[in-house]
């Protein structure tokens, strides 16, 4: 039988812990057995063509049973809660492969909603801890079996609180000698994906891969900063000290019901574990430091980062890593303002 643990939260009463196992003798329903509802009035885009006809109705039936889930609850997606469910199945099955997702494997997925990807997850043989914002969309295609209390710690994934190892802990067991390691697969709201990126590639003593459907843009972003390029961020210094991401796949928008404005995409970010981060002296200098140095984005860093010492040390330090002392914080590479953090702050 599946297994759901689901918590009432002390602070947000609404935020429940969905902990999904899949056990021998309960598959989950399978896909053809789930009736198609659809009468929402906002019809979905038709899911692109594929030429196999087992693959085209499987796509049918993800499409078929997300509505019926929403139509059983009589809810229309929100779009504040960027409810933009993925109808296709093959990119859920996407979005599993990119986590190289096995049997036995620990899954924390963010926004499970009619829980087409949890599914997806179960088939691969992970056990998913499902965390939504939303209990009432929840799929009822997800058998409840047992109701599981667990920490009030978690006060949300994103803006309102921070996700806490403990919480982990008392879904996944105990750990197994030292490979206590989890992954996050998860299709979350376009509008939060900084808030999860930032929170969560910091934790590589827990996860070992982080795959988020992202919009396509925003993902790009994350993975292809071109120097020199006012896209060239913090945040790409920050997504690079912890992680090593890969863009894997666009995923157009006529794959999610409704459909969003704008197109998607699939990255897979391969966390670095602590003992690989880039020596600093201190994370949060370091970081200060290279926020500073974008904070006037067009300054040269001798001006930006005067605060922290004087000019001539900057000019000094930048010609010391063979850069041109009137060097911009776009110019630099992670290793560049590592090397910089630590003979400007550290020496
Ligand atoms: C883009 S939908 C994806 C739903 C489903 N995983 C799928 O692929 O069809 C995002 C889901 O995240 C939920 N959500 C929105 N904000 C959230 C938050 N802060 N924490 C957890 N879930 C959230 C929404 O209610 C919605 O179910």
């Amino acid at each position: 039988m599946l297994m759901v643990a689901m918590n009432s939260l002390l602070l947000h009463p609404v935020r429940p812990i969905l902990s999904f196992h899949k056990t021998r003798d309960s598959a989950l329903p399978p896909s053809h057995d789930i009736l198609a509802a659809g009468n929402l009035d906002d019809a979905p885009p038709r899911l692109r063509g594929n030429s196999s006809s087992t693959t085209s109705k499987r796509k049918q039936d993800d499409y078929h049973s997300t509505l019926k889930a929403l139509n059983s609850k009589g809810r229309f997606p929100r779009k504040s809660l960027g409810q933009h469910y993925m109808v296709n199945g093959s990119v859920n099955e996407e979005l599993v492969a990119a986590a190289n997702v096995k049997e036995g494997d620990f899954v924390l997925e963010i926004g499970p909603g009619t829980g087409s990807l949890t599914n997806a997850l179960l088939e691969a043989g992970a056990t998913v801890l499902a965390i939504e914002k939303i209990a009432s969309v929840i799929s009822k295609s997800c058998e409840i079996d047992n109701v599981r209390p667990a920490s009030g710690s978690l006060y949300g994934i994103t803006g309102e609180g921070t996700l806490q190892w403990t919480t982990i802990c008392e879904a996944k067991g105990p750990p197994e000698g030292n490979s206590f390691t989890a992954k996050v697969v998860a299709n979350i709201p376009f509008n939060i994906s900084t808030d999860v990126v930032k929170q969560l590639l910091p934790m590589g003593d827990i996860f070992s891969e982080v795959v988020l459907l992202l919009q396509d843009e925003a993902a790009q972003r994350f993975v292809d900063p071109s120097l020199r390029s006012s896209e060239h961020r913090p945040i790409n210094v920050f997504v690079n000290f912890y992680s090593d991401p890969e863009y894997k796949l666009k995923v157009p928008r006529s794959n999610f019901f409704p459909q969003p404005k704008v197109d998607a995409a699939v990255v897979a970010f391969k966390l670095k574990q602590p003992a690989d981060y880039p020596h600093v002296s201190s994370l949060k200098s370091f970081f200060s430091m290279v926020n500073s140095a974008f904070n006037g984005k067009r300054k040269m860093l001798r001006k930006s980062l005067h605060h922290i010492c004087p000019s001539p040390d900057i000019e000094a330090a930048l010609c010391a890593l063979n850069l041109p002392p009137t060097s911009r914080p776009e110019e630099l590479t992670l290793d560049d303002f590592v090397k910089l953090h630590n003979l400007i702050v550290d020496s």
